[in-house]
């Protein structure tokens, strides 16, 4: 088990007036032990920063340590990690112990040693009974489950997952999630865990690093990130449906923004007018979606309120104490 530093990271592909520089300079410090999710949308560089600490892309400049170790030069064998990638990558003509224990083959570690490591696995996965089946008879979340537990087998400083749920159901995303949870309580190995899906992040992380086209916005707990989204980008990011944000609304200052989450406003008799374009209803709760002056803004209500129609004009006030300004130029958090 280690720690994990990232150190003005910098990555470019390509070379000379080709380059296209994709990471502008990240750093983070990760506590040993620590599960870590990187989330951000497509093209926003996640994988190119999992891919760099995994050794399969070369670092442009900064440094990647894992423990006390600096880790750019090292060929990925070397670097005492374990990767988990969306594809399962299993190999299709072996077994679900053959799969597990290759890598351990190739490490010539004993034959004894290796059948003790994947009997823990299996068991901590639960596919004790799934040794002798080829990944062919396998559900989707068994081989996901195997394509863990070769990862297990190696017992690395550093687990690297890469959108290892995203060809399972929504059940069996949200199952896989509670096991991935319990194998960190149980293993304690520092995770990197990357995906596209907020709820994923919010749910698995200790803490969130948001990028957004290359750079971090913000790296903090899923409450912080909730709570005080540090840029315009994050705030509109992180939550479903996303933070209001507001240019032109009664009381916004010229070259601010003020950023309201939808369960923050109210329909209160003192606030914007607001002309009701449609409801949805969600049982216990419905989303209002509506217009002040130009602007779209989104209230979530609860069945205690009244229930406004398409067509409305109702008042909508926003809670003093959870109202966010951002400086519209650069999008940062100014309160
Ligand atoms: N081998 C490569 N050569 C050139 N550009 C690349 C290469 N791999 C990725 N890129 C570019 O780097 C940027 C970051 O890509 P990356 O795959 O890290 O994003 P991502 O956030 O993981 O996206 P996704 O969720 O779609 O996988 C993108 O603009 C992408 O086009």
């Amino acid at each position: 088990m280690a720690a994990l530093s990232f150190r003005n990271v910098i990555k470019r592909y390509g070379h000379g007036a080709k380059a296209n520089q994709v990471i502008h300079g990240v750093s983070a410090e990760i506590a040993d032990r620590e599960f870590i999710v990187i989330v951000g949308p497509s093209g926003c560089g996640k994988s190119t920063l999992l891919r760099m600490v995994a050794g399969l892309e070369e670092v442009s400049a900064g440094e990647i340590a894992i423990g006390k170790r600096v880790v750019n030069q090292l060929e990925p064998a070397e670097r005492d990690i374990a990767m988990v990638f969306q594809n399962y990558a299993l190999y299709p003509h072996m077994s679900v112990f053959q799969n597990m224990a290759y890598g351990l083959k190739i490490a010539k570690v004993p034959v004894d040693e290796i059948k003790t490591r994947v009997d823990k696995a299996a068991k901590i996965l639960e596919l004790g009974h799934l040794l002798e089946r080829k990944p062919r008879e396998l559900s989707g979340g068994q081989r996901q489950r195997v394509a863990m537990g070769r990862a297990i087998v190696r017992q690395p400083q550093v687990f690297l997952f890469d959108e290892p749920l995203s060809n399972l159901d929504a059940k069996l995303r949200a199952q896989t999630r509670l096991e991935i949870q319990k194998l960190h309580r149980e293993l304690g190995i520092t995770s990197l865990f990357v995906t596209h899906d907020q709820v994923e992040a919010m749910t698995l992380a200790q803490r969130i690093i948001v990028m957004n086209a290359g750079v971090m916005d913000q790296f903090g707990t899923p409450e912080e990130v909730y709570a005080r989204p540090a840029t315009t980008f994050v705030a509109s990011f992180i939550g479903s449906p996303p933070m209001n944000l507001l240019k032109q609304a009664p009381g916004v200052r010229p070259g601010m923004i003020l950023g309201i989450r939808p369960e923050h406003l109210t329909l209160d008799a003192d606030g914007w007018s607001v002309q009701v374009e449609y409801v949805e209803l969600l049982g216990a709760e419905r989303l209002i979606y509506g217009r002040v002056g130009d602007e779209q803004l989104v209230v979530r209500a609860d069945e205690s309120q009244p229930a406004p129609v398409a067509g409305d004009t109702v008042k909508i006030a926003a809670r003093q104490d959870k109202l966010h300004w951002f400086d519209a130029g650069s999008g940062k958090r100014a309160a």
